[in-house]
């Protein structure tokens, strides 16, 4: 009798990621245009400080904050006006005590000035000559030279995943453009006999292809680029010269089904017939998943998921994900949400249980409800917000459990 060696999930992103410790990623320059969701290739230092000069958050009067101690509506301060900061421009005015000078909001304050009296504590009594009626204090409506961002400090470190206010604040430090990792190149291929594409004419016994589908949405939302897609029968021979074609253009090859043990499961050996090292891991202790297939044909990665929809987008999710961040050294935290689990589910077989759920709001909690099906049904995750991690070690959940639903 044969039967799969299981690791645990953990053990198996570790040995995976051993495996291809010396993988180097190539490095692009891009356009900020075009970064976003790109990962950060080298830690970014700012060559200014950000603002470059002491700014006004509002549209007021600078002043010494000092000279206005005491200003109220039933004792207002008299001011002179000095003169007014265009915006945009440098300043050579100066302000003394009793002294202010009409700023724009994001105008420079003139030297001497430390605080901005809003306009709307303020009234002018002639063309140079204000009362205040309240009192600024020490940088009271300011944005002080390099508050934001001080010349030369660490801003964006590599490995990041670029998003808005990343690429934002990558244009305030006047980088035009910035390297990034090249995106990964990935080939997908669907096996089994009875696959076919959206094109074909089913037959009976037939069913159509979900997982290319799925895996190249899925690797294209995490920054790869899919380098190719096929079906192909269970075929030794005919998915040894596909995936040895798919490996010529691309860095890594996803291949689905034939995973298991049965006499058309042919994707461990085309792996090892491949190169070597071949094939290092077969069988994972995780419900659904369990047949999965990782190997390394010369330099390159190769994963051989499970058929099931589910099973292959779930392993997908959470070991093929990990390690295309883990080779480019990502450094994003995951997005997940507390909740409280609203039923008892059992969980004692040893392996490590992903538990599609939904959430809903109820009474200030968010209470997480389990989706059930079987790996078949991939309306099981269409229809789900995100899914649990029931441990291996865990016996379950309990009903009020508090638990984290990682987001889809
Ligand atoms: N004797 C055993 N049988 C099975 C075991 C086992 O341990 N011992 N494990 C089961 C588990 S768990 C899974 S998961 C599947 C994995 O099987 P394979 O990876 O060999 O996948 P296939 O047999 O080729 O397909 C399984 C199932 O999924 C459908 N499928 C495959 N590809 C696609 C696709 N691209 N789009 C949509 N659906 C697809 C396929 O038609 C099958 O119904 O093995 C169990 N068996
Ligand atoms: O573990 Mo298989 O991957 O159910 O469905």
């Amino acid at each position: 009798m044969e039967l799969l060696k299981t690791l645990s999930m953990k053990e198996a992103k570790v040995l995976t990621k051993e495996n291809f410790n010396n993988w180097r990623m190539d490095i692009e320059y891009i356009s900020l245009y075009e970064a976003s969701g790109r990962i950060l290739a080298e830690d970014i230092l700012s060559p200014i400080n950000v603002p470059d000069f002491n700014r006004s958050t509002v549209d007021g009067y600078a002043v010494k904050s000092k000279s206005t101690i005491g200003c109220s509506e039933g004792l207002p301060g008299f001011f002179n006006v000095v003169g007014e900061v265009e915006m945009g421009k440098s300043t050579s005015l100066r302000v003394e005590d009793g002294e202010c000078c009409y700023v724009p909001t994001g105008g420079m304050l003139p030297e001497g000035s430390d605080g901005v009296v809003m306009v709307e504590y303020t009234e002018a009594l002639d063309d140079a000559t204000i009362c205040i009626y309240k009192g600024v204090a020490p940088h009271e409506n300011c944005l002080l030279k390099g508050e934001d961002i001080k010349e030369g400090e660490m801003v964006l470190k590599k490995g990041l995943i670029l998003r808005g206010q990343d690429i934002g604040v990558l244009g305030g430090m006047g980088f035009n453009e910035i390297p990034v990792f090249k995106k990964l190149r990935v080939g997908i291929i669907s096996t089994g006999d009875e696959i076919v594409g959206p094109q074909d004419k089913m037959k009976r016994g037939q069913i159509r292809d979900m997982n290319t589908y799925s895996l190249a949405a899925a690797l294209i939302k995490d920054g790869c680029q899919v380098t190719a897609t096929a079906v192909v029968k269970d075929q030794l021979q005919l998915l040894k010269t596909k995936i040895s074609e798919f490996l010529q253009i691309s860095d890594m090859v996803l291949v689905s089904g034939g995973s298991s043990m049965g006499t058309r499961d042919v994707t461990k050996d085309a792996i090892n017939q491949l190169g070597e090292p071949g094939v290092f891991i077969h069988g994972i202790a995780v419900k659904p998943g369990k047949p999965t297939i990782v190997g390394k044909v010369h330099d390159k990665a190769v994963f051989g998921l499970p058929g099931q929809p589910v099973s292959a987008l779930v392993v997908y999710n959470v070991l093929v994900r990990s390690f295309i961040e883990a080779i480019q050294g990502v450094t994003s935290a995951k997005p997940y949400i507390l909740g409280e689990m609203t039923v008892n589910i059992p969980s004692a077989d040893g392996r490590e249980h992903y538990v599609m759920v939904n959430i809903k709001e109820e009474e200030n909690k968010k209470l997480v409800y389990p989706l059930h099906g079987k790996s078949g049904m991939l309306t099981m995750m269409t229809n789900s917000l995100g899914y649990v991690i029931i441990e291996q070690n865990q016996e379950g959940v309990h009903k009020g459990q508090p638990v984290k639903v990682y987001l889809f």
